[in-house]
């Protein structure tokens, strides 16, 4: 097993995986993009404190309107396109896709899914997490290596930067006809476009 959130969305990535292994199977976690890409800009910011706002970074134009797609923290949520490059090499069977969102407010029903998909016993459940109300976070009880309950370290689930409220609703409407396509390749709703009437 391996885990690189980067491979979903480098080129070369399915042919390399495909003739070293072709029955690989290959889970994705994917999130709204509009939050995947903040999430992204607070990662970059908490290294670089000295980049531009998201806002600036958002557009080619703001004035017209012109989201800049060839930002990596935009276009790598534009999943559909990169679904594509795997769907050359993978059936849809051996991808599964978990929703971060429900990854947060139900862990063991996420994993479920994830263990059903690889074949294995249900021995991940509901009694290995606990919701952590410091961290925010749903964490482990108590992990295989340890007696003591484990939470993801302080960069997971950072805060992020108050975006313009106007730049979310043009990210929102950028991504949903992507959005649309995705939810019909994979034969998932994942249901962001709630996200925008919040
Ligand atoms: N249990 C739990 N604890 C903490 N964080 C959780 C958890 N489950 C999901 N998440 C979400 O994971 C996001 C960080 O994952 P990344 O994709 O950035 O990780 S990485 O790229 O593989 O390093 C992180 O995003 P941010 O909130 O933007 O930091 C979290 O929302």
């Amino acid at each position: 097993m391996e885990k690189t959130p980067s491979y979903f969305v480098t080129n070369d990535a399915p042919k390399r995986i495909h003739s070293m292994a072709r029955d690989t199977k290959l889970i994705i976690v994917v999130r709204n993009p509009v939050t995947r890409a903040i999430s992204d800009y607070t990662q970059t910011l908490s290294k670089r404190p000295e980049i531009p706002t998201f806002e600036v970074l958002a557009f080619k134009n703001r004035t017209l309107g012109l989201i800049d797609a060839s930002w990596s923290a935009l276009r790598i949520g534009i999943y559909a396109l990169h679904l594509e490059s795997w769907m050359q090499y993978f059936p849809l069977s051996q991808i599964h896709f978990v929703s971060g969102e429900r990854l947060i407010v139900d862990p063991a029903g996420e994993m479920a899914k994830v263990q059903d998909f690889l074949g294995l016993k249900r021995i991940v459940t509901d009694k290995h997490f606990y919701f952590n109300k410091t961290k925010g976070f749903p964490c482990l009880k108590k992990p295989e290596d340890s007696s003591a309950p484990r939470c993801l370290g302080k960069s997971k689930g950072r805060t992020h930067p108050k975006i313009d409220p106007d730049v979310i609703r043009r990210l929102h409407k950028f991504y949903k006809p992507f959005n649309m396509m995705f939810y019909q390749m994979t034969g998932q709703n994942f249901q962001w476009e709630l996200d925008e009437k919040q």
